[in-house]
C-alpha cells in the first residue's frame, strides 16, 4: 500500500485542507496521513475564525508519522505562521520524503487570509527548494514573484522567476484565469500546458487542495511529474463537474472511489 501525508489545516466543511486531502487520497487507493497545523472554523459561505496548532505538536505529528511508517508523498497546505514553517522545513530536512508537493496557501475563495503576510518571506526561503513541485494559483504566484499576471505570457515569466527563487519544478494554476483554465508546468528547461475546458460552476471550494493531492498521490505511486499532473487534471475535472450545491456559498468538489477506475489509476508502478 502506498502512503501519502498531508501537512495543512482542518476545514470544518470539508471542502478544502486536511479533509479534502484524505478524500483524495482515498479515491486514488492511497493511504492517507494528517498533520494539523490549524482548525479553521469555516463553511461554504467563508472563514469565521481560526486557530493554529503549536509548533512543537506540528513537530511532533510528524515525528509520530516518519519514525513509524513510510511516506511516498507529502503534499503541504496551509501553513500560516512562521514558527509553523520553520517547524514543517526543519523536519522535513531532517526526514527528506522522495515527493513533496507544497501548495503556498494564502487566501481562501472566500477572501480569508490564510497565511500571515510576515510569514511570506520564511515560506519561500525555507519550502520552496525543498518542495519537489510548487503549485500556486495565480494570486498567489504574483504575491511570490512580483509579477503582475494578466497573460499566458506574464504566467511564464512568473514561472521562470519562481525557479530563480528556487522551485525546482512550479506548476502555476490558472483556475482564475477569465478564459478556459490553462496551468502551466516549468521544470527550467520546458513549458509543458495543460488545457481545458472551463466547468461553469460556483462550486469550486478546495480546487487547489484537492489538485496539489492528487499530485501528490500520483508521485506516491511512481508516476513521473508530468504523467502525475495530467492525472491529477482529470481527477480534479471530473470533482468539479460533480461539485456539490450543498450550503449557501461556495460548495465542495466531490470525489468518488470510481474516479480512479475510470482514470485508471489504480494500479502502482514501481
Ligand atoms: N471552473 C473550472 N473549470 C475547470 N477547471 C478548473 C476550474 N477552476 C479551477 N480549475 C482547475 O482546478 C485546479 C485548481 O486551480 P485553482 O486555480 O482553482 O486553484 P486554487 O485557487 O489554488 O484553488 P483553491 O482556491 O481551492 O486554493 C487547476 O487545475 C485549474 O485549472
Ligand atoms: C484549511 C484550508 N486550506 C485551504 C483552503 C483554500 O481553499 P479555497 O481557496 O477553496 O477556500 C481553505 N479554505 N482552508
Amino acid at each position: 500500500m502506498r502512503t501519502a501525508l498531508t501537512i495543512a489545516g482542518s476545514d470544518s466543511c470539508a471542502g478544502a485542507g486536511i479533509q479534502a486531502d484524505l478524500k483524495t487520497f482515498y479515491a486514488h487507493g492511497i493511504y492517507g496521513m494528517s498533520v494539523i497545523t490549524a482548525v479553521t472554523a469555516q463553511n461554504t459561505k467563508g472563514v469565521m475564525a481560526v486557530e493554529n496548532i503549536s509548533s512543537h505538536i506540528v513537530e511532533k505529528q510528524i515525528d509520530a508519522i516518519f519514525c513509524d511508517i513510510k511516506v511516498d508523498s507529502v503534499k503541504i497546505g496551509m501553513l500560516s505562521e512562521i514558527d509553523i514553517i520553520k517547524a514543517v522545513s526543519s523536519k522535513l530536512r531532517q526526514y527528506s520524503p522522495k515527493n513533496i508537493v507544497l501548495d503556498p496557501v494564502m487566501i481562501s475563495k472566500s477572501g480569508y487570509n490564510l497565511l500571515n503576510p510576515d510569514a511570506k518571506d520564511v515560506l519561500i526561503k525555507e519550502l520552496l527548494p525543498l518542495s519537489t513541485v510548487v503549485t500556486p494559483n495565480i494570486l498567489e504566484a504574483q504575491v511570490i514573484t512580483g509579477i503582475n499576471i494578466k497573460s499566458i505570457d506574464d504566467m511564464k515569466k512568473s514561472c521562470k522567476a519562481m525557479l530563480e527563487m528556487g522551485c525546482k519544478i512550479v506548476l502555476i494554476k490558472g483556475g482564475h484565469l477569465s478564459t478556459d483554465p490553462i496551468d502551466i508546468l516549468f521544470d527550467g528547461e520546458d513549458f509543458k500546458y495543460f488545457e481545458g475546458k472551463r466547468i461553469h460552476t460556483k462550486n469550486t471550494h478546495g480546487t487547489g487542495c484537492t489538485l496539489s493531492s492528487a499530485i501528490a498521490s500520483n508521485l506516491a505511486k511512481g508516476y513521473a511529474i508530468e504523467k502525475s499532473i495530467k492525472n491529477a487534471k482529470e481527477y480534479i475535472n471530473v470533482a468539479i463537474q460533480n461539485s456539490l450545491s450543498i450550503g449557501e456559498g461556495i460548495g465542495p468538489t466531490n470525489h468518488f472511489y470510481s474516479i480512479y477506475e475510470k482514470c485508471n489509476m489504480i494500479e502502482e508502478i514501481d
